[in-house]
Order: C-alpha cells, then sequence, then structure tokens
C-alpha cells in the first residue's frame, strides 16, 4: 500500500502543485470572507437600520463568490497538470511492462485491460481524492481565518471539535481500508466463485455436484457477508467522526450563545459562525470522508492491480494443481474426507486455476480458464454421483447385465413391427403403415458442425413419420412441468437392482420425452419415445444442436423432461436420488475429468473398492494400459495439465468401464481418440454391458446394434438396414462413412 501511495503521491509534480495551491488561494476568497461579510451586513447594516450598507455587505459577498469561482475555474485547470502527468507515468509502466513480457514471450493479456480501465480508475479516484482532500483544506483555512476575523472566541469553540472529528477520521482511515479491501476481495472471491460455477454448471449437474457447487458458493457468500457486516462498522465509525467535527461545533456554539452575547459578540458575529459551519465546515468534512472512502480505495484497487506485475502472478506460474500428498484431501480416508463438517473449504487462492477438489485429489474441469481460486472438499452429498459411496460396491465387481434381463430388440427388425407390449418403442401416433423404428422428435437442428455432417432432407421418400399426434401413453411418475424450474432433489429412493428383473422390461425406458430449455424456446427434445434392453448397443446421431446431448442428460436423469419419463427398470429417474441414478448409469460427457491424485485413484473413483487387477483389466479393455504404464503405475500421482485431451478421456473410460453402473452413456466422449482406439474403447464398453454412444464419427454409429437417428422433425431407430431404407439422413452418413 505504501508502494502505491508513494507512487501516487510521486505525480504530484511541484510546479502543478504550487500552481494548484496558488489558485485554491484565491479560491478560499469567498470562503474566508462569506461570514465576516454577513455578521457585517447583520449587525451594521440590517440591525443597525442601515439597510443599503447591509445590501452593500451582501453585494461584496456576491464579489467574493465571483472571485472564487475564477480561482475556483482556475484550480480545476491546474488539477488537469497534476492528473495528468499521474495518468500518463502509469500509462508508460503498463505498456513498458507489457512490452518487456512481450519480448519474453509471455504476452500480458491483461494489458488493455489495464490501460483502457484501470489507469482511467486510478486516474479518477486520484483526482477525487485530490479535490476532496484540496476542498478540506482550502475550506478549513478560510473557515478559520474569517472565524478568527470575526471574533477568536468564535475560532476557540468553533475549531477544536471540528479538527477532533477530523482527527478522529484520519485515525480510523486505516481501519476502514482494511474494511473496504476485505469487503471488496470478499466481494471478488465470490465473483469468481459464481463465475467458477456457473461456467461448470453442465459439468457440476453432469457429476450430481449440486450439493457440492452449493458448498462452493456457501464460503464465498458468508465471508462477504462477514465483511459487508464489518465494512457497516466502518461507515459507523465515519459517521460518528463526521457527528464530532460536523455536528459538535454547531453544539458548542448554539450553547455558549448566550454566554457569547454576554461577553459582547454580536448576532451577526454569531450568524456568520453558523453559516461558516453549515456552509463551509460540514460540507467540506463530509466531502472528505466520501471522498477519501470510495476514491482512496478505487485508487488503491486500481494501482494495486496496475502495478503488480500480472505475468508474475499469472495462474501457469502459480497455479498449484495440487498433488495426491500436497493436496489436503489427497491421502485422506474419502469416507472421512467427504465428510462435511471434517472438510471444511480451505481458503482461495487468487491465482489458481479452475479446479474442483476432490476427495482424492483436484477434478480438472478443463473448462475455460479461470484466475480464480478453488481448491475445494466434497462433502458426502457433494461426491461424485455416480460413484457409489465407499463400502456400497461390491468389491471388485465387474458389472455385467444378467443374461436373463436381455430382451429381444424388436424395433430393430425391419419385418417384424413392434407389438403392442412394447408401447414405448412403438407411440401411439406411429401408424401401421410407418416402417418400423420410426419414432418421433421434435427439435430443429442448428446447422451441422459435428463430424457427422448430416443433411436434414424434408423429402424423404421413404415416407419417415414427422407427427406431432398425441402423446403416448404417459408415465405416471414425477413429471416437472417448466424445465426451467427444476424441481427439487427427489427423495432418496431405495436403491434399485442394477438390472430389472423379468426380459420384457427395458433396463431404459424414454417414453414420450419432451423437453424445451425454456417456456418459449423449440422443444430440444420432441415426444420421443424408445426402450434400450440389457446389453443393447444404441449410437445416437444426427446434426449439431438437433438434440443429442440433450437426449442424454434426458436419459441420465440430469435433465427433468417437460412431460414423459425416463425409466429404469421400473424405477422413474426423476424420482432417483442421484445416488441411485448413480446404481443404474454412468455418462461420460466430451471432457475426460482427471484430477490430481494417483492414477489408482482417478481409475477407481467410481468404484473405490476395486482391486488392482479390476482396475488393470479395465484400463486394458479400454486401451487406456499402455498409458497407464507410460504414467508410471497405478500410484503415480498426475498432473491433470500436463495429460493431453486424449489422455484424459483415456483415463475417463477406463474410469467409467470400472463402474459398476450397468448402462454407459457416452456423450462424444472418445472424440478425441483415433478411431481405432475408440472402436477399442467402444467395443470394451459394448462388452462390459449396455452402451448408448453419441457417435461423432459414422464408424462409431455403424458399429451399433441399433442407431437412433435425430433429425429434427423426425427421428428414426432401427438396423443399419432398417435405416438404409427409410433414413436419409442415415444414407448420408453411409455414403459419408464410404468416402472417408
Ligand atoms: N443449457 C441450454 N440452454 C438453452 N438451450 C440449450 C442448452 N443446451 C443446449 N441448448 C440448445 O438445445 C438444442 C440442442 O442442443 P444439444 O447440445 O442437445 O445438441 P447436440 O445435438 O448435442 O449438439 P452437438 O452435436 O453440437 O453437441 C440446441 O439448439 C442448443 O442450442
Amino acid at each position: 500500500m505504501r508502494h502505491e501511495i508513494r507512487y501516487a503521491a510521486s505525480g504530484l509534480y511541484p510546479r502543478s502543485a504550487w500552481a494548484l495551491l496558488g489558485w485554491s488561494a484565491l479560491e478560499i476568497l469567498p470562503t474566508a470572507l462569506f461570514g465576516l461579510m454577513l455578521a457585517r451586513a447583520i449587525d451594521e447594516g440590517f440591525l443597525a437600520g442601515r439597510p443599503w450598507t447591509g445590501t452593500a455587505w451582501l453585494g461584496g459577498v456576491l464579489l467574493a463568490a465571483g472571485v472564487g469561482a475564477l480561482g475556483a475555474g482556475r484550480v480545476y485547470a491546474a488539477l488537469g497538470a497534476v492528473v495528468e502527468p499521474f495518468r500518463d507515468r502509469l500509462v508508460r509502466r503498463v505498456v513498458r511492462r507489457a512490452l518487456k513480457n512481450a519480448v519474453a514471450g509471455r504476452p500480458d493479456q491483461g494489458a488493455l485491460s489495464l490501460l483502457t480501465r484501470q489507469v482511467e480508475i486510478a486516474r479518477d479516484a486520484y483526482a477525487g481524492i485530490v479535490v476532496s482532500i484540496r476542498g478540506c483544506l482550502v475550506t478549513t483555512v478560510g473557515v478559520g481565518a474569517g472565524l478568527i476575523a470575526l471574533d477568536t472566541r468564535l475560532a476557540i469553540l468553533v475549531l477544536p471539535p471540528f479538527f477532533l472529528g477530523l482527527l478522529a477520521f484520519i485515525a480510523t482511515l486505516g481501519f476502514a481500508a482494511n474494511r473496504q479491501r476485505d469487503a471488496a476481495q470478499a466481494d471478488a472471491n465470490l465473483t469468481d466463485r459464481a463465475t467458477q460455477v456457473a461456467a461448470a454448471a453442465r459439468d457440476l449437474v453432469a457429476c450430481g455436484g449440486e450439493a457440492h457447487a452449493e458448498a462452493l458458493a456457501a464460503a464465498p457468500i458468508a465471508a462477504q457477508a462477514k465483511a459487508e457486516r464489518a465494512l457497516a462498522a466502518a461507515a459507523v465509525l465515519r459517521t460518528l467522526c463526521f457527528t464530532l467535527g460536523g455536528w459538535l461545533p454547531l453544539l458548542v456554539l448554539l450553547a455558549a450563545a448566550p454566554w457569547l452575547l454576554d461577553q459582547g459578540v454580536t448576532a451577526g458575529a454569531l450568524t456568520g459562525a453558523l453559516l461558516y459551519i453549515l456552509t463551509g465546515l460540514q460540507p467540506a468534512l463530509s466531502a472528505l470522508i466520501s471522498g477519501l472512502g470510495s476514491s482512496g480505495l478505487r485508487l488503491y484497487i486500481a494501482l494495486t492491480r496496475i502495478l503488480t506485475d500480472p505475468i508474475a502472478t499469472s495462474p501457469n506460474d502459480l497455479t498449484d494443481l495440487g498433488s495426491p500428498n500436497g493436496h489436503p484431501d489427497a491421502t485422506a480416508d474419502p469416507s472421512t474426507a467427504a465428510d462435511p463438517d471434517s472438510a471444511p473449504l480451505p481458503a482461495s487462492n487468487p491465482t489458481t486455476n479452475e479446479t474442483l477438489s476432490h476427495p482424492q485429489g483436484t477434478i480438472e474441469t478443463g473448462a475455460t480458464p479461470n484466475p480464480s481460486p478453488t481448491h475445494l472438499s466434497p462433502t458426502p452429498s457433494q461426491r461424485h454421483p455416480m460413484s457409489d459411496p465407499p463400502g456400497t460396491v461390491e468389491p471388485g465387481a465387474t458389472p455385467k447385465p444378467n443374461p436373463a434381463h436381455l430382451a429381444p430388440l424388436q424395433d430393430s427388425a425391419p419385418t417384424t413391427p413392434p407389438t403392442p407390449a412394447q408401447p414405448s418403442t412403438t407411440p401411439s401416433n406411429i401408424t401401421p403403415s410407418d416402417p418400423p423404428g420410426t419414432i418421433k422428435a421434435g427439435a430443429t437442428p442448428k446447422p451441422s458442425n459435428g463430424h457427422l455432417h448430416l443433411q436434414r432432407n424434408m423429402s424423404d421418400p421413404a415416407g419417415t413419420i414427422e407427427t406431432g399426434g398425441p402423446p403416448g401413453a404417459r408415465f405416471e411418475g414425477n413429471r416437472p412441468d417448466t424445465p426451467n424450474h427444476p424441481a427439487p432433489a427427489p427423495a432418496p429412493a431405495p436403491a434399485p437392482a442394477p438390472a430389472p428383473t423379468g426380459s420384457s422390461v427395458p433396463i431404459l425406458d424414454a417414453r414420450n420425452l419432451t423437453f424445451a430449455y425454456g417456456p418459449h424456446s423449440a422443444p430440444a427434445v420432441e415426444d420421443l419415445a424408445f426402450a434400450v434392453h440389457a446389453d443393447d448397443h444404441l449410437a445416437i446421431v444426427g446434426p449439431s444442436g438437433v438434440g443429442k446431448s440433450t437426449l442424454a442428460a434426458l436419459l441420465c436423469g440430469l435433465l427433468k423432461p417437460n412431460t414423459g419419463a425416463v425409466a429404469y427398470g421400473d424405477s422413474d429417474a426423476a424420482r432417483l436420488s442421484p445416488r441411485a441414478l448413480a446404481r443404474h448409469r454412468v455418462l461420460l460427457p466430451q471432457g475426460g475429468y482427471v484430477f490430481t491424485g494417483t492414477v489408482r485413484a482417478n481409475l477407481a473413483y467410481l468404484s473405490p473398492n476395486a482391486s488392482d487387477e479390476t482396475i488393470a483389466a479395465s484400463a486394458a479393455a479400454v486401451g487406456a494400459a499402455d498409458l497407464v504404464d507410460r504414467l508410471g503405475g497405478l500410484d503415480t500421482p498426475l498432473a491433470p495439465r500436463d495429460l493431453s485431451d486424449g489422455e484424459r478421456q483415456l483415463l475417463a473410460l477406463a474410469r467409467a468401464h470400472l463402474s459398476p453402473a450397468p448402462v454407459a452413456i457416452l456423450d462424444e466422449a472418445t472424440c478425441h481418440l483415433g478411431p481405432e482406439a475408440e472402436e477399442r474403447a467402444e467395443r470394451a464398453f459394448a462388452e462390459r454391458g449396455t452402451l448408448i454412444v453419441i457417435a461423432h464419427r459414422p464408424s462409431s454409429a455403424l458399429r451399433a446394434g441399433r442407431i437412433l437417428v435425430l433429425d429434427g422433425g423426425t427421428a428414426t431407430i432401427g438396423d443399419r438396414e432398417l435405416l438404409q431404407g427409410v433414413s436419409p439422413l442415415f444414407r448420408e452418413l453411409l455414403a459419408h462413412n464410404a468416402r472417408t
């Protein structure tokens, strides 16, 4: 702080400062003469029965005001001469540093903001401080001189309490500045945290981390509330200082008025003294208090930002992504670390990158880098919902659906029309003449920019159904009406069996799903119904923006449909707790989550009791064994930022493969892998259990037993032969595959 103040003060060039003082002296004139002339106007003019004399004195007041205005005008010109060089010095400093950093190969991203914003803030604040200090000084000198000229006794009564208030204010400046700085810091921390949580909203929801996010925000909110209360205390002190310096002189003067009159002080002199207090001292003190309070803090913050080299404190230099040993939670027993009471949120570090700590370490979201800090410890409810709580997963269990649960895939056989016994695969609005596998969807795709460049073909000769007919059978479940106002989290349901009993019950049933992101937006998914049976391998394809990820989120229970339902066996997904949902399905989004912990901690995150052999088997199955070896084995600590996107995806795939959930949903989870690696991983998941893949390559889609083609107004599901006949989009996919 001292450095910043010195720097600010060094902008006050002597010549400009003397000019400023000189013009200020002229500006003092009316301040000093107002009370005096009014006293004369009263005593020698109006009270003495000489109104013209009184008026002449008042005319003198006007004249003094004119001279003072002249001085004030020059003061503001001189002020520019004081402030602008200060600004120029700051600009020079920022530019010099930016150039230096650029030459050193460390481009200073914040230089433009410093130049255009922070420097201007500093200049304004600096000018504000100079104005308020100068104003108070000028007024005090003027009023002091005027009071002494009126009557020394008046000066003795008025000035001490004023100076008492002024000194008290100066004494509290440090305290107030600290409170203000704390409040600003708390505000910045909260903003950082809110930004971070908002940026990671989708991922947090994907991980079921809402409670975790809530805990993330709770600490900075509480800290900000505390800082604001402390700030309010500082404001109370300021008010007390003003009362002391602004009102006590008035009180003293009024209380002493009878005595003063007895002592021969005239009524005019008393009125003049009142004028000095009310129009001189009080406004000057008030301006000083608010000027130093607001401008002083703004200057402090702006100078701190400008004078601190951002490169030196850039996230790259200072980010501690944590190590399994270094992180407070790294070696903790997950169950202990997950205790909300035993795992407080560590203090934030303003220079760290966006990281979310998990019991085993820190999960790097891979989201937009955010200089904000986050080292966070989860609570039991904050645990990754896709993971079962420690101890609830059968040791080393490799989930495999019970073969007895396998159901015939009726809707994939082109020659076998769906039977009424499977309403979910044959919505009621599909007529007997429609090709089997045709289902409904209503989203309007945005222009394709994905790997699958599929075009909508509205003149589909195959007669694929595109209707908005009556909704199919509705599921009697927990069905929120407003997608943007999600229903409260469902009460934890009894843990369901991993796979439903009875071969006719699909493992996952999408029942006439409709979902729109807003009350007035077009549905991203509309009246879509299909079933997935145990060991099914379903690919979902469609142009970018058609609603594939939305559908994946609906299937996972992360989004709640406006109408319709998703059922896992006979459980409505909307009624399942995140933990219960995690026992049914594991979702792999595009960004592979890797946190700073050991390789083992990363891989066994969803299956904490898995043996090393089971972990190694899953890693080998998805093609991550070489990577694990290369990294140094299961005990090696991972630094997420050292991994490529593909390596992250491989580790995330191995983790999901190890998960006990029978249904795996891969939402472009292999997009950073090569085609062969992708094939290997997908085959591993297909062998593991039920697989739903949002396919980003034609080859990925063509590997699936069934393919759901979303084409905006239509949706078609079936095997390759069926789709070739009925879906122009699918034919294009095939053509694209043949070309590549
Ligand atoms: N959180 C959201 N809020 C509002 N609209 C959204 C949101 N997420 C997606 N959308 C919109 O919903 C529609 C479907 O998006 P979705 O991400 O499901 O498509 P997609 O087929 O997965 O696209 P892509 O292949 O590019 O990932 C798009 O129009 C998209 O802009």
